[in-house]
C-alpha cells in the first residue's frame, strides 16, 4: 500500500482560495498512491485564529467539495487533512475529512482535544465526542489531530476499535518538535502500528511550523520524514506488518485494565 503525505506550507501570502486548488493539485499528482494525507487546518493555518470565524465552512463546503474532486481524478484514498467546520448550530470545530477513490465521503473526525488551554482553539471550537475508523481494503485507519497525539487514551480507543493505521494531520510548532518526534513514535511502538504524522510547512500567525512529518512502522522505526519545507513523503506500508507485530510480541495482549486505585 502506498501512501503519500502532503507536508504542505500554509503562508499568509497565499490566499485561502489559491492554496486549496494547489492542494487539490497535489493530490491528484499522487495518482498512484493508494493512500493521500493531508495536515490540520492546511486551508487558514492552525494557529490563525483570528481567521478562523471568517473561514468556517459548513461540512459540505468548498474544502469538501474541492477535496472530493482531489480524490476522484487521483482514484485514491484520501484524508484531506482539517478545515474549520461551521455546524449547523454555530459551533466551531476542526474537521478532518477522508475521502473513498469514488469521491465519497467515508467520514469525518471532530478534533477531540482542543489546543490553547484559555485561549485559541480550545475557547473558539467545540470538541468533538466520537473515536473515528476507516475501513480501507488494506487496513483500517485511526484518525487523530495535532494535539490528540499527547493523549495516548484516543489512540488505545482506536486501536481497540480496530485502527492499523493511525493518522495524525497537524499543524505542529517548530518550537516542540522534539515532543512531536517522540510521541510519533511512541504512538507507533505502543500501539503496534503505523503512524502516519503530517504538518504543516511554513510560517503562519507568526508560529514557525515544525514539519518534519513522519511515517513510523509498527517496530517503532522512522521509514520517512521530511524536512522543515514544503514536501511530499511516499512510502510503501505493508499491512501485514502491523498483524505480525501484534502476533510475535503481542504486549497488546498483556494489558492489564480495571486495576484497583491505591487506597
Ligand atoms: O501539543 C502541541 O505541542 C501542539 C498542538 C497544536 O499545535 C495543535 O493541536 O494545534
Amino acid at each position: 500500500m502506498r501512501a503519500s503525505l502532503i507536508q504542505i506550507a500554509v503562508d499568509p501570502d497565499e490566499s485561502v482560495e489559491d492554496r486549496r486548488v494547489r492542494a487539490a493539485s497535489l493530490v491528484v499528482a499522487q495518482r498512484g498512491a493508494d493512500l493521500v494525507v493531508l495536515p490540520e487546518l492546511w486551508p487558514v493555518g492552525a494557529f490563525a485564529y483570528t481567521a478562523f470565524e471568517a473561514e468556517a465552512e459548513p461540512l459540505e463546503g468548498p474544502t469538501h467539495e474541492v477535496m472530493a474532486k482531489a480524490a476522484a481524478e487521483a482514484g485514491v484514498w484520501l484524508h484531506g487533512g482539517s478545515f474549520v467546520e461551521r455546524a449547523d448550530d454555530g459551533t466551531l470545530y476542526n474537521t478532518s475529512l477522508v475521502f473513498s477513490p469514488e469521491g465519497e465521503r467515508s467520514a469525518f473526525y471532530r478534533k477531540i482535544h482542543r489546543f490553547g488551554f484559555d485561549q485559541g482553539e480550545a475557547v473558539m471550537m467545540g470538541a468533538g465526542e466520537e473515536l473515528v475508523t476507516v475501513a480501507l481494503p488494506d487496513t483500517t485507519l485511526g484518525l487523530a489531530t495535532c494535539y490528540d497525539l499527547r493523549f495516548p487514551e484516543q489512540f488505545r480507543g482506536l486501536v481497540d476499535a480496530g485502527a492499523e493505521t493511525l493518522i495524525v494531520a497537524a499543524g505542529w510548532p517548530e518550537r516542540r518538535r522534539s515532543h512531536w518526534t517522540l510521541l510519533a513514535q511512541a504512538r507507533a511502538v505502543e500501539n503496534q502500528a503505523y503512524v502516519l504524522a503530517v504538518g504543516t510547512a511554513g510560517t503562519h500567525a507568526d508560529v514557525q511550523q515544525a514539519g518534519h512529518s513522519m511515517v513510523v512502522d509498527p517496530w517503532g522505526e522512522v521509514l520517512a520524514q521530511a524536512g522543515a519545507d514544503e514536501e511530499i513523503l511516499t512510502v510503501e506500508l505493508d499491512a501485514d506488518k502491523v498483524r505480525a507485530t501484534r502476533e510475535q510480541f503481542p504486549a497488546l495482549k498483556g494489558r492489564r485494565l480495571g486495576l484497583a486505585p491505591p487506597l
